[in-house]
Parts: C-alpha cells; structure tokens; sequence
C-alpha cells in the first residue's frame, strides 16, 4: 500500500482526490489537512464521504507528511514550494497540484504568479505531469509539476497535429469555456450563484497565467516558437471544461480522424470521438477521460478540434492519481475506471 498525504483538503480538488483515493486498491489516506479546520472528521465536512474516509484533518505538519511516500500539494500557489524541499530530502515523493513547478523559466514564472521561487533549483528537476506527454519522465520523477486544467484540455487536442507538423505554429487560437469550480471552494462574489448563472462572460483575454503554460507545452513538442490567443470563459456550471481550437493547416496533413485515432489509440483517458461528433462535458463529469473531435472547417484551411474534461478530474485530482500511479509502477487506471455521472 502507498501511504498518501493531501495538504489541502477542503478545497474542491482536494475533495476530489479524496473521493478517488478513497476506493484505489493501492493508496491508503494517512494525512490530510486543513488549517481552518483541524480536528473535523473529513466525513463530518463532506458526508458524501460518510463509510470511505474515517480520518481527521490535521494542521500540515512536516514529520506527519514526510512519514507518508507521496504528497499531494492541493494548495493555492507559492504554497507547495515552502515545503517541497524538506519532503524530498526526506524520500517523499510529491505530486504539486498547484502552478510552483510548472513553468521551467522562472523570470516568466514570477511574473506571473507575482513572487520569486523559494526552491529555484527544485524546478528543472520536475517532471511536468501530462502523462500523453511525458509518461517515462513522470514514471522516475520525485517532484511532479500536475498541469493546469486548461493546459490539459489544449494540450492534448493540439498534440497530434503538432507532432505531425500539420498546422501553422504562429497563430494558434484556443477559445475555452470552464465551470465555476475552476475558480477555488474559498467564496468570492465572482464565483455566487446570482454572478455566474444566466450568464456567459470570457475573461483574462488580456492575459492569463496559463498562457505561458500552454506555449511551454506546445513549443516542447513543435521544438519552435509558437504564437497563442487564448481566451477564457466562465460557464454557470459546477464541473466541466471546453476547448474550441483553431489552427490553419500546413501542407497536406492526411487524414485528421486517423491521424488522432492513431495517435491515441494507446491512450486510456483519451477517447477520439467518431468523425462527425461533438464532444459534451457531461459525457466526462468525475471522469479521468479527455473526449476529443477533430475537423476541416467546410470550404476553409482550417481545422478545429474540441476538447472537453472535467476540470477537477482529468484537468486536477485524476491526473494527479494517474501521475500517482505511474510514479510508483501500478495500473496506470487505478482508481480511475468509473464512468460519467448522468445525466
Ligand atoms: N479548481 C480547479 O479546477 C483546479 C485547481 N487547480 C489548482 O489546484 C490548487 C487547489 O485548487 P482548489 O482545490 O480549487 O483550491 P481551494 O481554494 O478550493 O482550496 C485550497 C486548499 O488549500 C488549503 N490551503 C490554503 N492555503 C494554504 C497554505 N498556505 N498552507 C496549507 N494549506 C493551505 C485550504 O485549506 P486551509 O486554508 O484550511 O488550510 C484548502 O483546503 C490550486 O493551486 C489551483 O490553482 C488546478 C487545476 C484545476
Ligand atoms: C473558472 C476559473 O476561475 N478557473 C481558474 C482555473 C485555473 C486553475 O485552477 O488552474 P491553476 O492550477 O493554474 O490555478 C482560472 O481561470 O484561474
């Protein structure tokens, strides 16, 4: 059994790795915490977890998390890199759901998370944690850097196109649209009911930290510059994230449906949807999946691909277990086989 801790409980991806962990045939929840809430029952805070989960959360406590073999950072940024340093010296493995590992350049870093690194030497050595992406680096890493949910939905749709050198690089659209849970559990105005429902707005078009992510990724598998618009938008839904994105295609790159079909055939959470269809959010709701479609917009060189994902599973907490799971040798789908929730 792998012993688990979770800094970071009682927000929503934490909640949602503890739904997951709570039935993985390998992983045993030792820690979890909570500052605000030390000493609640977790089934007491979250009675859906009533019979799974029969722990406490605890203040975060060094000696308690390094006695554990992985760690799941579920914090909010600048939090996990303060303690990484001390777990890994002590063995423990650590799996940072939050952006402290993401980007490798670490001027781009501070500018957009607003603060300089506390453990600068520990960034090159993470492994950037799309699985589709970097399996065999995830596989021997201590320290992974778990992506952001968009990055996660934009990446994959783009991924095959981009290995095949099929698409113009320097005018690249992602136009995405994600639930309210995205934005944290901690109240906000912009996250109430009478804000978000009835309505549809983009936001962050002047700039969002995931810009630089997503290039990161793409410019890794093009091996050159690329240029990006990406807008956001926030949906009133819970769960749940959409990619439309728009390339021009270069050359003649064959078969777009094969070439996806082929390209994740292997892929157990990526299912290339039948030519012709379009993928929902609700057909991945608490699922690890990323339901893709590919096309060629009529009579146009372009070609769009959609993408969906639940943002707290696939986009969060499932790919942190898949990271889980292949840094410690099991069934890369431990843990992760139930079906969507309908409707
Ligand atoms: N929501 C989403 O869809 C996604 C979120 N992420 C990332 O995952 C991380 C967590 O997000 P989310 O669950 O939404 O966040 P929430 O705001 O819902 O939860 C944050 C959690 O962290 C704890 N926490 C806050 N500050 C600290 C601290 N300084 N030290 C220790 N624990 C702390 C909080 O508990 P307490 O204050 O009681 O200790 C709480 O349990 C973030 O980095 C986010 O960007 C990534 C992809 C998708
Ligand atoms: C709707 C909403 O607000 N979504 C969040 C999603 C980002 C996220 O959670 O990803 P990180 O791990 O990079 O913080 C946002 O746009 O900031």
């Amino acid at each position: 059994m792998i012993e688990v801790g979770i800094v970071g409980g009682t927000g929503y991806t934490g909640v949602e790795l503890l739904r997951l962990l709570a039935r993985h045939p390998q992983a045993r929840l030792r820690v979890i915490t909570s500052r605000g809430n030390a000493g609640t029952p977790v089934d007491e805070m979250f009675p859906s977890l009533r019979g799974e989960v029969d722990i406490r959360f605890t203040e975060p406590d060094l000696d308690a998390l390094a006695a554990c073999d992985l760690v799941f950072f579920a914090t909010p940024n600048g939090t996990a890199m303060k303690m990484v340093p001390d777990l890994l010296a002590r063995d423990t493995r650590v799996v940072d759901l939050g952006a402290d590992f993401r980007l490798q350049d670490l001027a781009t870093w501070a500018d957009w998370y607003g603060m300089e690194h506390a453990c600068p030497e520990l960034v090159a050595e993470a492994a950037y944690g799309l699985p589709e992406l970097n399996r065999e680096g995830i596989r021997e890493a201590r320290l992974v850097a778990n992506p952001g949910c968009y990055p996660t939905a934009v990446g994959l749709g783009w991924l095959p196109l981009l290995e095949a050198g099929g698409i113009e690089t320097d005018r690249l659209v992602a136009s995405c649209v994600s639930g309210a849970s995205g934005a944290g559990r901690a109240a906000k105005v912009g996250t109430l009911l009478c804000e978000v429902n009835e309505s549809f707005k983009a936001y962050g078009a002047d700039g969002h930290r995931h810009l630089p992510e997503i290039r990161q990724s793409l410019e890794q598998v093009c091996g050159g510059g690329v240029g990006l618009t990406f807008v956001p938008h926030l949906v009133p839904m819970t769960r749940g994230m959409h990619a439309s994105l728009y390339a021009t295609v270069k050359g003649d790159p064959g078969d777009l449906q094969l070439l996806f079909e082929r390209r994740y055939a292997d892929e157990p959470f990526v299912d290339v949807l039948p030519a012709g269809a379009h993928p929902e959010t609700r057909t991945v709701r608490g699922t690890n999946l990323c339901r893709l479609a590919v096309r060629r917009a009529p009579e146009s060189d372009q070609v769009i691909v959609l993408s969906v994902i639940d943002n707290l599973t696939k986009g969060a907490a499932g790919q942190a277990v898949q990271n889980m799971n292949l840094m410690f040798g099991l069934e890369e789908t431990a843990g992760l086989d139930a079906p969507a929730v309908l409707p």
